[in-house]
């Protein structure tokens, strides 16, 4: 198959391609530089936040997480690794209803650094990408993860032909690769993570989308340190995708393999177009509990969805002003969303020297 199709265009879409050449990014976001963890999972998300906001302000002068190891891979080497990566998205572009693997690999990557704990209140600190815990079948087994078994299979043959690749490396570079491929904004992305041990492995970490918005503050901005607008500019990320009562089938399989989160249906008409649609359905559409015997969650009259976390963001001021200000102006959202997205994919992590590489899409090289 030599080129990308999308079975679902729209005209947003369209007009979202030309946006896209508009759309840089600034990024390096600033380096984490904690004391040398001893990993401890044993935070609860809802005690100790207090005392986040008092130790962030030292955060900067501690010492390091995880140390990246120094890189004998050239960029050509990993834009090869890119280049595998969006050759699989393209291969089996009929998964999960014609969405492709794309918003699954970018819910990877985020559930593989979702589970960073900040020092909150100590020294310890856990979490995040580097060890590429997900991978191991303790965290695997998540209910938050649910699904993402389909996301690594679909990544597995890419580890075998580069078989040097860490799997933090491998699952990042794979949420970048697939938010470039589906006409998201460039991310900047290092190397250098290292495969740990079960003992490193978090559980019970990500978020529950029954939530609220203070529930979201306290996850995004007290235990991982990003600001309100990072944390609205990354939920975007919802206009990819959709929520699973059952693990979509995989390609040769005849059922699927497991169950879902128990959500239901897609938050966007294009849901493999990385666009602003996500705020400005929120913003503008009509939102109504949905009936039926599942979780709470919201439906329009084109049966798109919300989660209670994604109603969130418009309910609370300070979050809504964001909402807006997305909704008018994608170019921007891609601007907050790059360097938001970096950060996610890097949070514990001192790169020491190690360089931050921008990769070229296939359709930028023409293959
Ligand atoms: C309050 C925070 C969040 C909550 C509660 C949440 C919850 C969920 C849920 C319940 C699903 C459906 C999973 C399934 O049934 O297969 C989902 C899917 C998804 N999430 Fe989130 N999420 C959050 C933040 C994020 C962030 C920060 C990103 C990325 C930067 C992200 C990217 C995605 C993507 C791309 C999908 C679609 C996956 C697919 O189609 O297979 N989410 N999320």
């Amino acid at each position: 198959m030599s080129s990308f199709t999308f079975k679902q265009i729209t005209r947003t879409a369209i007009n979202r391609r030309a946006l896209l050449a508009l759309a840089g990014i600034t990024t390096v976001a600033g380096t984490f530089t904690y004391q040398t963890l001893n990993n401890n999972n044993n935070f609860n998300n809802n005690n100790n936040q207090n005392n986040y906001s008092k130790t962030t302000k030292t955060l900067a002068s501690a010492a390091t997480l995880n140390a990246a190891l120094s890189d004998s891979h050239s960029e050509k080497d990993y834009q090869q690794v890119y280049n595998a990566i969006a050759n699989q998205i393209r291969e089996y572009d009929e998964y999960d209803g014609a969405i492709g693997f794309g918003p699954a690999l970018v819910r990877l990557a985020w559930h593989l650094s979702g589970t960073f704990v900040g020092p909150v209140g100590c020294p310890h600190i856990s979490g995040g990408s580097f060890g590429g815990t997900i991978r191991l079948p303790k965290e695997a087994s998540d209910p938050a993860n649910n699904a993402l078994e389909n996301a690594r299979w679909v990544l597995e043959p890419v580890k075998k032909q580069f078989s040097w690749i860490s799997y933090g490396d491998l699952y990042t570079l794979a949420g970048v690769t697939a938010v470039q491929e589906m006409g998201g904004p460039k991310i900047g992305w290092r190397a250098g993570r290292k495969d740990l041990g079960v003992e490193y492995a978090s559980t019970g970490k990500l978020p529950d989308a029954s939530r609220d918005a203070d529930y979201i503050r306290s996850l995004f901005v007290k235990r991982m340190g990003f600001t309100e607008r990072e944390t609205v500019a990354l939920i975007g990320a919802h206009a990819l995708g959709s929520c699973h009562v059952q693990a979509p089938v995989l390609p040769g399989a005849t059922k699927s393999q497991g169950v879902g989160s128990g959500y239901t249906g897609r938050w966007t008409a294009a849901p493999n177009f990385f666009t602003n649609e996500f705020y400005r359905l929120l913003l503008e559409d009509k939102w109504t509990p949905k009936k039926w015997d599942g979780p709470f969650q919201y439906e329009n009259k084109d049966e798109l969805m919300m989660l209670p976390t994604d109603m969130a963001l418009v309910q609370d001021a300070s979050m809504k002003k964001l909402v807006v200000e997305y909704a008018k102006d994608q170019e921007k959202f891609f601007k907050d969303f790059a360097p938001a997205f970096k950060k996610l994919l890097e949070l514990g992590i001192d790169f020491k020297g190690n360089k931050t590489y921008e990769f070229k899409t296939l359709d930028e090289q023409d293959l």
